[in-house]
């Protein structure tokens, strides 16, 4: 209500949620959806005013019991409550009990003040900051970072964070009137307090829930209703999940389309040591040469300079191996059937003013993508898109490469 923050739990069923204003439980439905507590009609969603109904706390004072300077039922239930990280509880015993993602995702300021969360699972790390949706760090229980992200990279919107997962939504690159990769990436994303989506079946799974919808400015440059939906998730063994839901939410009964690609940037010890194996043999779409049709002759990618091509119809799994690392890692994806491979090499490196010049020896872009067809959504009609990250040790069989049995 009034835009204020509010968290639903969900168990067999039944529901309840919970204002941050107030820590206040607003709602408890049984599993045939009927409310528990009574909530007035009348109730104001209005800082400093308490929500009538639900379970107000009177803390620290009862009524009018103390001090004249407290208000009646003392003032914990105006105030903003904060998501714990550290709750010094443990988590029910019942697994299937859900508790808040508080328990493994803290709200934290980032690079100039932009809010970031940050996903912690059995020693890995990840952080997302609300700012474009952005996935900007991905860390392995060594604390190694496994995405690139530039030592230039401004934190300054409108402009997109250089490095990470940038989502480019809803339109990749320039194949469309709308800024080169969309606007989703350089917009401020709100926390979803309604995901419509259960929680990971692994209770340990640390996740967040980002909603997207489209400014006034958006829609005067992309006249569609949409809710965009992304929830990202740290699993066991640091498998890093991004799920996108699109929504067609237009009332005038008209589809739109979109493309787009998680820009996902590797950290990678040396470029021409990189191997990505999965896109052998594909077509590809050349966008050094006029996006012309080629199709793929060797079989892997290697990296000699500039490259960047769009692969068609490519498979779900893809792999990138670092040789020096002596490390693969694995893309999969669903519902994103071309993948983008870029690197930009010394001479684009240097014009970019949010990278450094030597910095494309150490980062590769495999981006799974919606590109040559567009998708089309009706009205009401929902998208899905995931990528799926996880890093595996490389497999010397014969002196080479054996990937595919990775895969
Ligand atoms: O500089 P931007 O807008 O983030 O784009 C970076 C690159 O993104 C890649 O996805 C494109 O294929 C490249 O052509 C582009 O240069």
């Amino acid at each position: 209500m009034n835009g204020l923050e509010k968290l639903v739990l969900r168990e067999g069923g039944c529901s309840a949620e919970v204002y941050l204003y107030g820590a206040h439980v607003t709602s408890w439905k049984n599993a045939q959806g009927e409310e528990l507590l009574f909530l007035s009609s009348k109730a104001l969603f209005e800082p400093p005013k308490a929500i009538r109904g639900g379970i107000p706390i009177c803390f620290p004072q009862f009524s009018n019991l103390g001090s004249q300077s407290l208000p009646p039922h003392g003032f914990a239930h105006n105030r903003l409550w904060a998501l714990d990280a550290h709750p010094q509880l443990d988590p029910p015993p019942n697994a299937t009990a859900a508790f808040t993602e508080a328990q493994a995702v803290e709200r934290e300021g980032g690079m100039n003040g932009l809010e970031k969360l940050v996903l912690r699972e059995g020693g890995w790390s990840a952080e997302v900051y609300l700012y474009g949706g952005h996935v900007s760090s991905w860390k392995n229980a060594q604390g190694e970072e496994l995405l690139f992200l530039s030592s230039k990279a401004l934190f300054e919107p409108p402009k997109a964070i250089r490095g990470g997962i940038p989502i480019c939504f809803p339109q990749f690159s320039n194949l469309g009137s709308l800024p080169p990769h969309g606007f989703a990436r350089n917009r401020l994303w709100a926390l979803d307090a309604d995901p419509q989506l259960d929680p990971p079946p692994n209770a340990t799974a640390a996740f967040v829930d980002l909603i997207l919808s489209p400014s006034h400015d958006d829609f005067k440059a992309y006249p569609h209703s949409f809710e965009y939906r992304l929830r990202v998730q740290l699993g066991p063994g640091g498998v890093l999940t991004l799920t996108s839901r699109v929504r067609n939410t237009n009332s005038d009964g008209k589809p739109f389309s979109f493309t787009f690609a998680y820009h996902t940037y590797f950290s990678v010890s040396d470029i021409s040591e990189v191997r990505v194996e999965g896109l052998e043999t594909l077509d590809y779409l050349d966008n050094l040469q006029d996006r012309s049709r080629f199709t793929e002759q060797g079989d892997a990618i290697t990296f000699e300079g500039e490259l960047d091509r769009i692969y068609l119809e490519a498979p779900r799994k893809i792999a990138i191996l670092d040789h020096e690392k002596n490390r693969t890692f694995l893309v999969i994806k669903d519902g994103l059937p071309d993948a983008v491979v870029w690197n930009p090499w010394d001479k684009k490196a240097k014009a970019m003013s949010d990278f450094g010049d030597e910095e494309y020896k150490h980062m590769v872009c495999v981006e799974a993508a919606a590109i040559e067809d567009p998708v089309t959504l009706k009205p009401t009609e929902e998208w899905t898109g995931r990528l799926q990250l996880s890093l595996v040790p490389n497999t010397h069989v014969g002196g080479s490469l054996d990937v595919p049995n990775a895969l």
